[in-house]
């Protein structure tokens, strides 16, 4: 069972008590029938029940303790190891590679991070009570083992028989939850174009009508497979009860023909057996939810061991972190890169053979999908090339300090995330906040508070002049922008490339910036221009 394998590798404690609390529970559970039908027998011979009833209030206060102290630690043990999971998982996700998040999706990552520990968080009361179940029912068998051994044995073989029908259709749903979760993927993502293209739909009734098609249709797909594992599941609950039901007349009506031991404790056994459908159809109902429960930790297992393949392991490198403020020169030897692809059309970037050198302004041109964000990607180090290498100075950039390599640069791509406050910036300081707030022409819009901005409510263009003020903040020594200009007015334009790139460049920065703004290209040092992938132009602005 996958929950064993989790809280095996989770559970910050044992959770071995636990199981034994609740099995003992499930052990007294059964003494009461036991008791209640010695009980019953001493009332026929008129004898003292004073012990039965002791008896009987010590085995009820163990059950309810039981129960009790079962679901309280469970319930921590299993929290706290989610919690686990979920910090590591998440720290994970900061570490995994772009390419590996380009290609999950985010809303796919977000989706499998978020509902399997929510799914599991949930089933933890019926887990706990499943167990006990488990252990109620165990100990009822042996006591009925104990009144008619003939007795034990069939019901021992009707559930025998029962388990082996379970596992046949446990294959079957498996397959089945596996092709909901699959086509549930298809639903998320099309619900997440109906949020995120809200504005579009909404002026495009048209276009709002056949993604509705879309999302009632993979809906169906889903609703047909889960109503077949739902017809499937329900025949296993009305399995549960009906074998009691099938075996009672043949413990009463048939085996006392062949047993005079059996036929004088005929009470006993039925009532055993009577005693015995609670928990059977408790532990058949929980079969879905323990399936789901277990997809939805084999899914968590498989995510970290995907985020983990691509994970580098990097140590601290102190070639790199030395030269981290003062290096003289990227060199680029001979890196091509090639997106993976399954159709054969895949985009291949390279060979480049450049240098960059510290403190230049370096701009990067060329036309739509030359490959200019993909070569900013490949230069910070955010995809690994498929061949050649990058050095810093003289140091190679390998699996061992690419995470140290990628610290040299703040990068505003045209996707950018401004994010609520600066993390990442140790001290801040408010008076240099402030000074680039005025220098990006921001000051009246927004101010410094709690360690970020009051407001990140605006225009694009504006919330692209906090990113930038972000940006200067962390102080690293290349800035890499990708088209910062083209949302913002052409005054702010003017005194962006005229002004402010030089002023940067002053303050030692290095800055590589992706631009079509044909107006600036003499502003800067050095102009590389980009067509199908490769770099197919050099110039220095003068001749630009
Ligand atoms: N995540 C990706 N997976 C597969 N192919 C990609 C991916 N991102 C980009 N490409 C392909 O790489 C090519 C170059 O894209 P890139 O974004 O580098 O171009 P660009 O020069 O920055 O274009 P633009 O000026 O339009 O921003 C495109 O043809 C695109 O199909």
């Amino acid at each position: 069972m996958k929950l064993i394998q989790f809280l095996d590798r989770e559970a910050t404690e044992s959770y071995s008590q636990v199981m034994l609390i609740a099995a003992i529970s499930g052990m007294a559970n059964s003494l009461l029938i036991g008791i209640i039908n010695h009980a019953t027998e001493a009332v026929a011979n008129q004898e003292d029940l004073t012990q039965y009833f002791l008896l009987y209030m010590i085995a009820f206060a163990l059950f309810l303790y039981g129960q009790w102290y079962a679901f309280e630690r469970a319930i921590l043990i299993i929290e706290n190891a989610i919690f686990r999971v979920r910090t590591r998982l998440t720290g994970k996700v900061r570490q995994v590679e772009l390419a590996f998040m380009e290609k999950m999706g985010a809303n796919t990552l977000y989706g499998r991070l978020t509902q399997n520990d929510t799914l599991i968080s949930q089933s933890i009361p019926m887990i706990v009570g499943n167990f006990q179940m488990f252990s109620l029912m165990v100990f009822s068998l042996l006591y009925l083992g104990y009144i008619s051994p003939i007795s034990f044995v069939m019901t021992l073989a009707a559930m025998g028989l029962g388990v082996m029908y379970f596992m046949t259709q446990s294959r079957f749903i498996k397959n089945s939850l596996q092709n909901v979760r699959q086509k549930e993927q298809i639903y998320f993502k099309s619900i997440s174009h109906l949020v995120n293209g809200f504005k579009e739909i909404k002026v495009n009734q048209q276009k709002g009508r056949d993604l509705l098609q879309r999302i009632a249709t993979v809906s169906t797909e889903a609703q047909d497979i889960k109503s077949a594992v739902r017809k499937r599941e329900s025949r296993l609950w009305g399995f549960g009860r009906l074998f009691i039901y099938v075996l009672l007349p043949i413990v009463v009506f048939i085996v006392p023909n062949f047993s005079h031991e059996h036929a004088g404790n005929i009470f006993k056994i039925s009532a055993t057996l009577l005693f015995l459908i609670g928990p059977t159809t408790m532990l058949t109902n929980m079969i879905p939810l323990m399936n789901r429960v277990n997809m939805a930790i084999e899914d968590l297992f498989t995510l970290e061991q995907e985020m983990d393949e691509t994970i580098a392991h990097a140590h601290q490198n102190e070639l790199v972190d030395k030269a981290r403020q003062n290096f003289q020169c990227i060199k680029i030897d001979n890196i091509s890169f090639t997106y993976p692809s399954s159709k054969g059309t895949a985009f291949s970037a390279g060979p480049f053979n450049e240098e960059v050198h510290a403190g230049e302004l370096l701009f990067i041109i060329g036309g739509n999908g030359s490959g200019k964000s993909t070569f900013l990607k490949l230069l910070t180090g955010l995809y690994y090339p498929n061949q050649g290498g990058l050095y810093l100075d003289n140091t190679l950039i390998d699996d061992s300090n690419y995470p140290y390599y990628r610290n040299l640069f703040s990068i505003i791509f045209t996707d950018f995330h401004l994010f609520d406050k600066f993390y990442g910036v140790a001290d801040i300081d408010v008076e240099k906040v402030n000074y680039w707030l005025e220098k990006m022409r921001m000051q009246h819009k927004v101010k410094y508070q709690d360690d970020g901005f009051t407001s990140t409510d605006l225009s694009t263009g504006q919330r692209k002049r906090l990113a930038f003020i972000a940006a200067m903040l962390e102080d690293k020594p290349i800035l890499v922008i990708d088209e910062f200009a083209a949302d913002q007015d052409p005054q702010f334009r003017q005194y962006f490339y005229e002004e402010l790139l030089g002023e940067v460049r002053d303050m030692g920065k290095t800055i590589i910036a992706v631009t079509h703004d044909d107006h600036y290209f003499h502003v800067a040092d050095r102009v590389w221009k980009m067509d199908e992938g490769r770099i197919e132009l050099h110039t220095a602005s003068k001749e630009t």
